[in-house]
């Protein structure tokens, strides 16, 4: 067994888009299997690794399309014959997401939810027909970007329907325009990121939104799911940084963010983004950019435990400067990662290690980091120099691939994550963690829950948990139960259901329940305004109203 580190490009701008296999993350090439060391610590912790390797995809069981031949020619009519498939590994690659259990549900052949046919619409104009057609036919659509969905995004309810259809937007390619003066890049939204990253660099400008997923993921899916990327702390969310988004529905388009800022009554541009699917489809955003920065500089400071450095992460949000990278390990995500970052965290076992991140021009990084260095020092910070910084820079894409090899060596491994003001920050987090394990210590697999804070605010933070144990002999229903436990947990301190990954079906009941019936309900009449027939992602972000 051995470890293998992806090789990456030291540009982040330059990194290659990848097309998954269905159930192994990005590149084959990068593959990793686990190491010696990996299956040891893991055996400390009471999991045993033994290999349960998964059904090939061409023998995964598939229910018969469910698309009848008229449905078919009418499609074939609107999009051209290789634009609708029915084909058994294309179904089984537009199945799931990338959580856990959508892999698990892959590895062990409970494909029941496959769509009956992928489509592949060629621009906005062929979504709108398409949506209009699947509404008067009741056929539900699942909206399909990158697929990296970790929270059942992409796992709508067919009953009630003729047909379920994956709309994949990957046609919707195109960088439409760039003004360079106003810095805003128009994008259709099947464009993966690091094919958009490359089009707005040959204008000498970056989007600067590289969360986890970037390999895979879509632009249409960051603003759909409003996601949170590694450098949010210089760039912002994604949600931030759209200006502007065209959307298709039912009913027809729209199209908003026709200024940079507005008083013309409530904002649309927040009601469409998060809203995952079900109250339109997203074929083009409108995105503010950055000119490519000039240098980047990682490095790493220890803090002798996760409340101070809690501490100093806040003191940088609230009086500045803000890296553009900021993030803290706690103590056993900091032990767990210690593959070889620096000596000197090894020395210091308990303490936790920070990342700071700069990117800019030379004098605005010299300026920030100068600036940041004393408050962490005076925060109670060690320096630990561009080591450990750099080493994080360099394995930040390649935790993904681990997941595989873990899964298929019975380890059950899964990440969630919420989000708190600064004042309930560690309430949460214990909370959270506590709940994880013991949920799965009550059911004879105990197992770690580690943490870090990656996305910081003024008021607050995000607090991204890590958990491994045993797989049970149903490793779905064992996780199910921790997820429950996690989000009651969550849901009882008045965090956040997600700060990242969005809602979809597995996070769906906790948002409502925080949202209130009031909410709730305006929210499905919006649905059903925008959507008559219900066939925009049934189930997924809210509760169906029709059932
Ligand atoms: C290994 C891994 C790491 C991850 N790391 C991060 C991270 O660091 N930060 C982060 O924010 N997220 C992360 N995610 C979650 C995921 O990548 C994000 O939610 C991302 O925004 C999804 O984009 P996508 O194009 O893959 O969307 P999909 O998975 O295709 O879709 C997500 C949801 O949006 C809907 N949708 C997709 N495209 C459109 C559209 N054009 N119009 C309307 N609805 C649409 C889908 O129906 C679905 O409900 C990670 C996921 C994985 C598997």
């Amino acid at each position: 067994m051995s470890d293998l580190t992806p090789r990456r490009p030291a540009d982040e701008t330059a990194l290659p888009r990848l097309d998954f296999h269905p159930y192994r993350w990005g590149d084959p090439a990068h593959a990793v299997t686990l190491s010696e060391r990996l299956a040891g610590a893991l055996g400390l912790v009471g999991i045993t690794v033994r290999e349960t390797p998964p059904t090939p995809v061409s023998d995964l069981r598939l229910p018969p399309s469910r698309l009848g031949d008229a449905l078919r020619s009418s499609l074939v009519e609107l999009l051209g014959e290789e634009h609708v498939s029915t084909d058994h590994d294309d179904r089984v690659a537009h199945a799931a997401g990338w959580s856990t259990p959508d892999l698990l549900r892959l590895r062990t052949d409970a494909l029941a939810d496959a769509p009956d046919v992928v489509l592949r619409p060629a621009d906005h104009e062929q979504v709108v027909a398409l949506l209009q057609w699947c509404s008067e036919q009741r056929v539900a659509v699942v909206p399909y970007g990158g697929g990296t969905s970790v929270v059942g995004g992409l796992a709508a309810q067919r009953d009630g329907f003729e047909a379920l259809a994956s709309l994949d937007l990957g046609r919707l390619d195109r960088l439409v325009d760039l003004d360079a003066e106003s810095r805003v890049a128009t994008l259709e939204a099947g464009l993966r990121a690091p094919n958009a990253e490359e089009l707005v660099a040959a204008h000498g400008f970056t989007i600067g939104h590289f969360p986890q997923s970037y390999a895979g993921a879509s632009i249409g899916g960051f603003a759909a799911a409003r996601s949170a990327g590694q450098s949010s702390a210089g760039y912002g969310r994604f949600d931030d940084m759209v200006v502007g988004l065209t959307v298709a529905t039912p009913r027809g388009t729209i199209e908003v963010g026709h200024a940079p800022r507005s008083a013309a009554g409530p904002d649309w541009r927040q009601i469409l983004l998060g809203s995952e699917g079900a109250f339109g489809v997203i074929t083009r955003v409108r995105v503010r950019v950055r000119p490519l920065p000039a240098v980047r500089v990682f490095e790493g400071w220890r803090f002798p435990d996760f409340a101070s450095g809690v501490a100093a992460l806040r003191r940088l949000a609230q009086d500045g400067p803000l890296p553009t990278v900021l993030r803290l390990s706690d103590e056993l995500e900091t032990l767990v990662n210690l593959a070889d970052p620096t000596e000197s965290l090894e020395e210091s076992p308990g303490s936790c290690l920070a990342v700071t991140g700069y990117e800019g021009t030379t004098e605005d990084v010299a300026r920030r980091r100068e600036a940041a260095t004393a408050v962490l020092h005076d925060a109670g910070g060690t320096p630990l120099g561009e080591g450990p910084g750099e080493a994080w820079r360099a394995g930040r894409f390649n935790a993904p691939y681990l997941r595989d090899p873990l899964l298929e060596h019975g380890v059950l491994i899964e990440t969630l994550e919420t989000a708190t003001f600064w004042s309930s920050l560690l309430e949460v987090r214990q909370s959270v963690s506590d709940a994880l394990t013991t949920a799965l210590a009550e059911q004879g697999t105990p197992g770690i829950a580690m943490c870090h804070v990656s996305h910081v605010y003024e008021t607050g933070a995000s607090l991204y948990f890590t958990v491994a144990a045993q797989q049970a002999s149903d490793p779905l229903a064992q996780w199910a139960v921790a997820k429950r436990a996690a989000n009651e947990a969550i849901s009882h301190l008045g965090a956040a259901p997600s700060h990242h990954h969005g809602i979809g079906v597995d996070h769906r009941e906790v948002y409502t329940e925080q949202l209130g019936p009031v909410a709730t309900e305006a929210l499905q009449a919006l649905k059903a305004s925008l959507d008559p027939a219900g066939i925009l992602n049934p189930g997924v972000l809210l509760p169906r109203r029709d059932r």
